[in-house]
């Protein structure tokens, strides 16, 4: 199934829920892209030998990885980083997420600043720009397991918007104009 994206409702309703316009205004992966948001379909199933995968974390550097198993019964203080997942932030690095079972939706700002919501399922691999505001949360299904990957010694921090005053935002923002 090809990745599904859209623009997100205003409601103040659970965060789980899909939260489509009505009516539905869908977004492509070529928007994406214009947004510095990039995507891979991979075979989640054989992760740990995928020449696919190898050859992208050669070629983008992606010398670290890690798993997280993001469920109640897994995560220590679930509800705790759920929440703070789902604070709008920025990392001063690419975000990278491969999803390996279950799934989650990726929300990242348009240049209007609009919401556009990214349904992630088992198999998709995606970045996010340093600078991106952006969030995270898991579906209804409550559960999703996911690579992450990383240039070098990972930095987790997340900056919790407004953090226009870093060089990083600053340069996100002159790569959208003209695109
Ligand atoms: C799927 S990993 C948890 C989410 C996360 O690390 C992050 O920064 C979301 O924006
Ligand atoms: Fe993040």
């Amino acid at each position: 199934m090809a990745l599904e994206a859209w623009y997100m409702d205003s409601s103040d309703e659970d965060q789980r829920e899909p939260h489509r316009l009505h009516p539905h205004q869908p977004v492509s992966l070529d928007q994406l892209k214009e947004l510095g948001v990039f995507h891979w379909r991979l075979d989640a199933d054989r992760y740990d030998s995928d020449p696919e995968l190898s050859r992208i974390r050669e070629e983008r550097g992606y010398s670290y990885m890690d798993i997280i198993t993001i469920h109640e019964d897994t995560l220590p203080n679930y509800e705790e980083k759920l929440r703070m997942f789902y604070e709008e932030h920025l990392h001063l690095d690419d975000e990278i997420r491969y999803i390996l079972d279950g799934r989650a939706y990726f929300d990242v700002r348009d240049k209007e600043d609009r919401w556009i919501r990214i349904s992630m399922s088992k198999g998709d691999l995606i970045t996010l720009p340093a600078g991106i505001y952006h969030r995270f949360t898991l579906d209804r299904t409550n559960y999703t397991k996911a690579m992450r990957l990383f240039v070098g010694e990972p930095v987790w921090k997340a900056h919790n918007r407004p953090a226009d005053h870093f060089p990083v935002r600053q340069q996100y923002v002159s790569s959208l104009q003209g695109s």
